[in-house]
């Protein structure tokens, strides 16, 4: 297998991300973890930037020993004089030198002809030559230049003393072949191209930062520039996470390994992104919330039997505990029997079968069901009483200028369905005085409260209510994700023990069972 070298720029390219400001201490602890994670290089910042990132480029260069230190430089020796001083304290420093060439770079942000890249370049790293071991020659926007001018540039990078040659698509321009076919190109072209190391550096603004890297490996590169959770400048860099996992997952493609931990992926990722404040997207591929989750039937029933059906990486490889199982609107029977399980519920199949039909309901209104829900849904169907009155519809009209008012729809027995409509000092109110002209039930709400079962803004309202009648009371729950339907329910369930009680005095309330 051959090494594929890892260079960090998380502290450098990944801090260009608009909004990302790292300060000395955040650097550094960042810093730490990827030395855990194995990365070979960390580019720490651009020390010329200002004094602060040349503070934080030597707080990490003296905090980390195994790994190399790198600061990025213009050609320029006022920023390699930074750097050197930044540098220090460094176990293995090294100076990252750039200078673009390719012709829209030349004509409108340097305005130089070729000759002046070559010269500005060589004397550039030259001059750190005489501070530095380790250069890497960057030239910029390499993806948009000529490939003659290419290999030319290259080639006096070798000779002027760089050590590593560093191919940036700077603007994702490339395609996965093209890019291929530079380092195709530079390795069989320039003289003493065996003498270093050959890198790719990638951007995502057409998405195809990972393939690229991956199409430079495939070509020769032996180095990798990127970022964790693929942030960085505009769309971002590659993805170090992508990289690695593609090479651990695909090795008999690749043949191409790198010494990173892998078991640190997880964590690194979090860490950069509570650090950085950029979220990571719920389906950005190996550490997005969504990469190890399942949510459909299908999908879930093969996890089940046999992981490897839907599962190219295990959880555990990048360190997390263990994939999920999502329950929502697209997942089966199979899925919901073992969260049962998983829950502490032995229910006989047609139990099964009446609590899937009620959480697909409620699945069609909610996002995620979570096991809160799913236990709210069981112990009210485990409550067995008999339902005189059920509710059909309910419609509430409200504004803060006018009085509330509600119709509802109850089934009363015997199939009938009786409509009303009344108002009320408030919504629930308005629901309440409706339903009892519906009922001819004259009851007292003893108590009324309503708390959230699960989390966010789709959650289940779940409200109590006491009703009391000739000195016997009940309580009634009722459950939805709308808190109004809820309140109606609860009335009604608070009602229909009131009736089932009236008929049989003795029988205890066994909303005290729960
Ligand atoms: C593709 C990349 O990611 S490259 C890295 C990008 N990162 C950064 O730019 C972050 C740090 N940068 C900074 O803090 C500032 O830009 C500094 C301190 C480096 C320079 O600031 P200023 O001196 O005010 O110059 P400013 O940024 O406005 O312009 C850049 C100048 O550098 C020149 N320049 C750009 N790249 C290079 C290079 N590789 N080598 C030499 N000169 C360069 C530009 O042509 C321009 O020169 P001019 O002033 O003669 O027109
Ligand atoms: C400095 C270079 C490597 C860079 O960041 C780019 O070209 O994107």
């Amino acid at each position: 297998m051959r090494k594929i070298y890892i260079f960090d720029t998380t502290l450098r390219d990944g801090e260009q991300s608009p909004g990302v400001n790292l300060n000395t201490q955040e650097k550094v602890e960042i810093a730490l973890q990827l030395e855990k994670l194995g990365v070979d290089r960390i580019e720490a910042g651009f020390p010329a930037a200002s004094p602060g990132d040349l503070a934080a480029v030597n707080a990490v260069a003296r905090a980390v020993k195994n790994a190399s230190i790198i600061g990025l430089s213009r050609s320029r020796e006022q920023d390699i004089d930074a750097a050197r001083e930044a540098l220090k304290g460094a176990q293995d420093p090294c100076l990252h030198l750039f200078l673009a060439t390719s012709p829209i770079h030349r004509k409108h942000k340097l305005r130089m002809e070729k000759e002046q890249v070559l010269e500005t370049a060589e004397r550039a790293i030259r001059y750190a030559k005489q501070y530095f071991d380790k250069i890497e020659f960057s030239p910029e926007d390499a993806g948009r230049t000529e490939l003659d001018f290419l290999c030319e540039v290259t080639a006096m990078a070798i000779r002027a003393g760089a050590t590593v040659v560093n191919i940036p698509d700077t603007v994702g321009y490339m395609t996965p072949s093209e890019f291929g076919n530079i380092f195709k190109t530079l390795k069989s072209n320039v003289e003493g191209i065996e003498k270093i190391q050959l890198s790719a550096h990638c951007h995502d603004d057409l998405g195809m930062a990972t393939a690229n890297a991956l199409a430079a490996i495939l070509n020769g590169a032996d180095q990798i520039e990127g970022t964790i959770n693929g942030i960085g400048e505009r769309a971002g860099n590659t993805a170090i996470e992508e990289v690695a996992m593609t090479l651990a997952t695909r090795a008999e493609f690749f043949q191409a390994t790198t010494s990173l931990q892998l078991k640190e992926i997880a964590k690194t990722s979090r860490l950069v992104s509570k650090l950085t404040g950029m979220v990571v997207p719920g389906n950005k591929a190996i550490v997005g919330a969504n990469a190890f989750a399942h949510e459909s039937g299908i999908h879930q029933d093969g996890m089940l039997k046999e992981k490897t059906t839907y599962e190219i990486i295990s959880p555990e490889t990048i360190g997390l505990k263990e994939s999920k199982l999502v329950l929502g609107k697209h997942s089966g029977r199979h899925a919901f029997r073992e969260k049962l399980i998983d829950l502490g519920y032995e229910l006989e199949e047609e139990a099964v079968n009446a609590a899937f039909a009620k959480f697909k309901d409620l699945a069609d209104k909610k996002k995620d069901v979570s096991d809160e829900d799913i236990r709210a849904l069981l112990e009210e169907k485990l409550i067995d009483t008999p339902e005189v009155f059920t509710l059909k519809s309910l419609q509430v009209n409200y504004s803060n200028q006018s009085v509330p008012g509600a119709t509802v729809s109850i089934g009363t027995g015997e199939g009938v369905v009786v409509e009303k409509t009344a108002e009320g000092n408030g919504s629930v109110d308005a629901i309440y005085n409706a339903i009892d002209a519906v009922t001819g039930e004259s009851v007292e709400l003893e108590d009324y409260s309503i708390k959230s079962v699960s989390q966010g803004k789709d959650a289940l309202g779940e409200v109590h209510v006491v009703l009391k009648q000739d000195e016997v009371s009940a309580q009634g729950r009722g459950l939805s994700t709308d808190i109004l339907e809820a309140s109606a329910r609860a009335y009604i369930d608070a009602l229909n023990r009131l009736i089932d009680k009236r008929k049989s005095p003795g029988r205890r309330d066994k909303m005290s069972l729960i």
